[in-house]
């Protein structure tokens, strides 16, 4: 069993520039994560292509819809064989549930609380009145554990306090920059899109199960490396 905790993040729009990415670093990360951008453009058939390499798939599809949508979805993707599926906790219980009912044998649902790219003033501008994505993930942690999920997705500034109230959650921690890469400014470490960073170190030695990462590894002048480098301060 393989317990290095990244997962590498495949946002590239070329399967074949996405399986060699993937091919080189595979020693050195715990499994790969497919989201939206690759989902949409290679499906299926790309899920199956990644799968050659022999890591766990994370199938990062933030599902967010009526329950009997999200499940119907859930059911559609059981022949892939995720180890991870992601849905938005702000599809409500009911969503959360039916969406665990339908996950296949092996697979953990997790919930998206606040994404890593909001702060306080993006969620004042969607109504949320606390304005506060500390307090809104603890409150998304509280409602995905409740609805019987195996975990969350928030930003490494909030799973020391998830974890504190949720002992046996998975957690799931995007918006990683390495602090070395922070500081010397290398390529793909700079925040980008996200406004809710930390580092890999930090996120795990508070609690993360799991460590998302793609630029920092995929926009690296030399990949192999930066995955090394991370791996090492783990
Ligand atoms: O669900 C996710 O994985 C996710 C949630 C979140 O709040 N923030 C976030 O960045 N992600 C994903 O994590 C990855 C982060 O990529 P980098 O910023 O390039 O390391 C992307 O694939 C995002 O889709």
């Amino acid at each position: 069993m393989n317990h290095n905790p990244v997962y590498l993040a495949l946002d590239l729009p070329r399967l074949d520039a996405a399986e060699a990415l993937a091919r080189k670093v595979a020693g050195h990360i715990g499994g790969i994560k497919l989201g939206l951008e690759f989902f949409c453009a290679h499906g299926h058939h790309g899920v199956h292509e990644l799968h050659k390499i022999g890591l766990p798939i994370f199938l990062d599809l933030k599902l967010h819809d009526i329950p009997n949508t999200v499940a119907g979805a859930m059911q559609a993707i059981h022949v892939l064989q995720p180890s991870i599926v992601t849905v938005h906790a702000a599809g409500g219980r009911a969503m959360m549930e039916d969406a665990k009912a339908a996950a296949g044998e092996n697979c953990k649902v997790v919930a998206v609380t606040v994404l890593t790219s909001l702060d306080g003033d993006d969620l004042a501008a969607i109504g949320v009145s606390a304005a506060d994505p500390h307090a809104q993930a603890l409150r998304l942690a509280e409602l995905a554990h409740s609805a019987g999920l195996d975990g969350i997705v928030c930003s490494g500034h909030e799973v020391g306090a998830v974890h504190s109230q949720w002992k046996d959650g998975y957690f799931v921690v995007p918006g990683l920059r390495p602090a070395e890469g922070r500081a010397n400014g290398s390529a793909g470490n700079g925040k980008g899109d996200q406004k809710r960073i930390v580092s890999p170190r930090e996120a795990r030695d508070a609690g993360a199960s799991v460590l998302v990462i793609g630029r920092p590894i995929s926009r690296a002048e030399d990949p192999l490396a930066a995955a090394r480098a991370i791996e090492a301060t783990l």
